[in-house]
């Protein structure tokens, strides 16, 4: 099997939060003009389950800057269910996911000094996949209330974003996660 590769800008520096730079604003920081990350996927990447607008029987999420960090909302239906009344803990698994993969994209992009959707970006889109997901489940979730998750972005290397994420129902942060966010290798192209 050919080795793993993908393809890193030289213009995308390594980040750390020791270095205090992660999440800060740049002038070519973009996408406060309501539309998600995800709205701006390829369509190679745009077929997840989870995240993909493309995908017609997915969960269509959307992750959205919220200042230095992101938010991605969803309300269950009730299929989701564990037991009556309470979300399905593989559900809360994928929103967390799939927010982290997302918020993982914006905070490459931003750092690369790059915009989403840009017609002049002819560089290669910055295509991630899950490493490394984990999730501690806090409180039982109710279904029937939206869940909110807010994403924070903890490191950025040059082929790695690590996200930390909570996620709420209410007044109730219900999980927590973390996504070892990877660029896409070739090999999954
Ligand atoms: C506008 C365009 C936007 C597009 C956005 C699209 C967003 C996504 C939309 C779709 C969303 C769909 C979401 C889905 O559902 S994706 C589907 C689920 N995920 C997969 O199928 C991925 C399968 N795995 C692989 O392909 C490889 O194992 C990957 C690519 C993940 C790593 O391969 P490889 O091992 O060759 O990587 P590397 O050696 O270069 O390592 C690089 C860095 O990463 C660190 N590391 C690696 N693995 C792990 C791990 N398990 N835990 C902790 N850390 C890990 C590693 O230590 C290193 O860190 P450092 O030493 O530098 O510190």
């Amino acid at each position: 099997m050919a080795a793993a590769r993908a393809v890193v800008p030289a213009s995308w520096p390594e980040r750390t939060a020791g270095a205090g730079t992660v999440g800060r604003m740049t002038s070519h920081d973009t996408l406060h003009d309501g539309t998600a990350f995800q709205d701006h996927y390829p369509p190679d990447v745009a077929a997840c389950f989870g995240c993909g607008r493309l995908n017609e029987h997915g969960h269509h999420l959307r992750t959205t800057w919220d200042g230095e960090g992101t938010v991605t909302r969803f309300t269950p239906g009730p299929e989701q269910t564990a037991v009556p009344g309470y979300v399905y803990g593989g559900l809360i698994a994928s929103v967390i996911d799939c927010a982290g993969t997302g918020t993982a994209a914006g905070a490459a992009y931003r750092a690369a000094g790059r915009t989403m959707g840009d017609p002049d970006d002819h560089e290669p889109p910055l295509r991630f996949v899950t490493g490394r997901l984990e999730v501690d489940y806090l409180a039982p979730t109710p279904l029937g209330v939206e869940l909110v998750v807010r994403g924070h972005i903890d490191e950025i290397k040059a082929r790695k974003v690590v996200v930390s994420l909570e996620m709420a129902a209410g007044d109730t942060v219900v999980a927590r996660g973390r996504v070892i966010a990877v660029l896409m290798p070739a090999t999954m192209e």
